[in-house]
């Protein structure tokens, strides 16, 4: 597919992200969500709804203060994206990588300005126009329903199809998409050591919007999947909460990353919930046993006008 945009080589912008630059930053562990839909955990009964947004009261200051125009990028057009709360970042703050050590074997890096910002919109423009997105119908709880947001899949060829909620989505060639590539390279070169052959976009037109509460530990996975997820647009939130065992000895005992949804319920202590406002152009990384020991969402948000697009690239076995 040709690309409208020019797109100068990603790697060669990008600074190394090899080794840990600071670790001093700690994560916002304070998580005022009252968002109880679970898709993957409990309330086989429960309708195909959505899952209540945050009160006003209750969003949080990311959104209050965070609410700042771009002014340098789509200069002269207004759109939708236009109105997005981004705020650039200051040029003299150093890329930093941070590791979130979440225990038992799960941890998180997060690179707040993984791709540079302007190149970001670039990505961001390209992927709204040209990615074949679909609306599926999915399956939540023995119901059908709209899926509450946008999708497309890219995979290598002659890969283990993937299946979630009842879809399976067509897999697009990376050929397809030069820009995927690039973005796919600067995560290969941020990860030494680590491999993905597929990736799952999804886009979020607006405050309604949003990805339940789940797990990715799909077989095709393996036990320790490693996720890299890329965002661009809007700033939404990314909230991980730990599951909580009945019986803490099984997971340990099993070890084998299988799905043991039904005896696992979310934890309610606060050092179990981690939430990242995931910003345009970052990068955040999910591995070892985060997916057994983990569920995580991106809630509907009040204050969320614009549109966000996110890339998980995937590792198929
Ligand atoms: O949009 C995001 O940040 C997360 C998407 C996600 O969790 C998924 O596609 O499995
Ligand atoms: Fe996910």
């Amino acid at each position: 597919m040709a690309m409208t945009n020019s797109h100068n080589s990603t790697a060669n912008l990008l600074p190394d992200f090899s080794s840990d630059a600071n670790h001093s930053h700690q994560v916002p562990t304070s998580c005022q969500i009252n968002n109880e839909e679970d898709e993957s955990l409990h309330n086989k009964n429960k309708k195909c709804s959505e899952p209540k947004e945050m009160s006003e009261q209750e969003d949080d200051s990311n959104y209050k203060t965070g609410l700042h125009c771009h002014q340098d990028h789509h200069q002269g057009r207004m759109s939708l994206t236009s109105l997005v709360a981004v705020e650039p970042p200051s040029s003299e703050d150093p890329p930093t990588r941070r590791t979130i050590d979440l225990g038992h074997g799960s941890d998180l890096i997060y690179i707040q300005r993984f791709l540079p910002f302007q190149k970001s919109w670039t990505f961001f423009d390209y992927l709204d126009k040209h990615i074949p997105w679909t609306r599926p119908t999915i399956r939540v709880f023995g119901r059908s329903c709209l899926q509450p947001r946008d999708t497309c899949y890219v995979s290598s060829s002659g890969l283990t199809p993937l299946v979630y909620s009842g879809y399976r989505p067509d897999a697009y060639s990376w050929d397809e998409f030069p820009p995927l590539k690039e973005i796919l390279d600067a995560i290969h070169k941020a990860l030494p050591g680590s491999r993905f052959n597929s990736l799952l976009l999804n886009r979020y037109k607006g405050a309604n919007d949003y990805v339940g509460w789940h797990a990715d530990d799909e077989k095709l996975y393996g036990p320790t999947p490693e996720i890299a997820s890329v965002s661009f647009g809007c700033e939404r939130d990314f909230v991980l909460k730990k599951k909580k065992l009945e019986d803490s000895s099984l997971i340990e005992k099993r070890g084998d990353g299988g799905p043991a949804k039904k005896r696992l319920k979310r934890s309610s202590r606060e050092e179990d919930q981690q939430r990242f406002t995931l910003k345009h152009g970052s990068l955040l990384v999910m591995r070892g046993y985060t997916q057994r020991d983990w569920i995580h969402s991106v809630p509907k948000r009040v204050k969320a006008e614009g549109t966000r697009i996110n890339l998980t690239f995937r590792l198929v076995l």
